[in-house]
């Protein structure tokens, strides 16, 4: 699908992050292609997911786009969203429509730039690169770059940036003012209210994930409730 063509049909729309880290109840290939079919037959345009097999396994099966990445930790770097040429390596195999990644100013592992990261999906396929940030510098940066949307997941990640119990509205709307590629709304957005504000706010698209793929955390968020603790407060510690 060309660039236009999968910009235009994610413009005002959902995409469901279908991910479950080893230490989930969820994890595994069989169980998230399952997610993300249920996420398409609710209306989603997209899903993001995470790992070489659950990329092409949700590709395959549902046949929506699907943004890639790869989460790997490394000793020398806190970056682990597709860190290195090896993450994005695997993303391209797997036929991934986007490629995103941790684009923060941070050092990655090995040393290796965003540049490289971004010459090698150029040089090698057509899928599209997508920024994740966590402030408008790195939004700016990222445009500057070369990358084709930026998207707010890093928000509240990194030591420097805002840290919120609900999603950065804030950021949202200033990178959507500031930057003449799409920018896509992710991290902690919980309710449908949230995703349409995001939208008014110039967001091209949302993303979101916790709030429909991880049953555990929404289950401890009722219970914590009931306790009458902090919903908000809770909501953070899930990651
Ligand atoms: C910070 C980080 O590692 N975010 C990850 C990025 O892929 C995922 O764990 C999130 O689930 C995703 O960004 C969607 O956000 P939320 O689950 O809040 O709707």
């Amino acid at each position: 699908m060309d660039k236009e063509t999968l910009l235009s049909r994610l413009r005002g729309k959902l995409i469901v992050s279908c991910q479950a880290l080893e230490d989930e109840p969820l994890h595994g290939t069989a169980i998230m292609t399952a997610m993300a079919r249920a996420a398409k037959i609710g209306g989603a345009s997209a899903i993001r997911a995470n790992g070489r097999e659950d990329v092409q396994a949700i590709r395959q099966v549902t046949g929506l786009p699907v943004i890639g990445i790869v989460k790997r930790v490394y000793p020398d770097s806190e970056v682990y969203i597709t860190p290195t040429e090896k993450e994005v390596q695997e993303c391209l195999e797997a036929g991934a429509d986007v490629i995103a990644m941790d684009a923060t100013l941070r050092h990655r592992p090995k040393g290796v730039t965003l540049r490289e990261l971004l010459r090698r999906i150029r040089e090698n396929s057509e899928c599209l690169a997508m920024a994740d940030v966590s402030t408008v510098e790195e939004g700016v940066a990222a445009e500057e770059a070369g990358f084709d949307l930026v998207s707010t997941t890093l928000s509240g990640y990194t030591p420097y940036s805002r840290r919120a119990a609900g999603p950065d509205f804030e950021l949202i709307r200033n990178l959507s003012e500031r930057l003449s590629i799409p920018v896509i709304a992710e991290g902690r957005i919980a309710t449908p209210q949230e995703a349409r504000r995001a939208i008014e706010l110039g967001a091209h698209a949302v993303v979101v994930g916790t709030a429909i793929t991880r049953p555990h955390v929404l289950t401890r968020r009722f219970v914590e409730a009931l306790k009458g603790e902090c919903v908000d407060e809770c909501h953070r510690k899930d990651k």
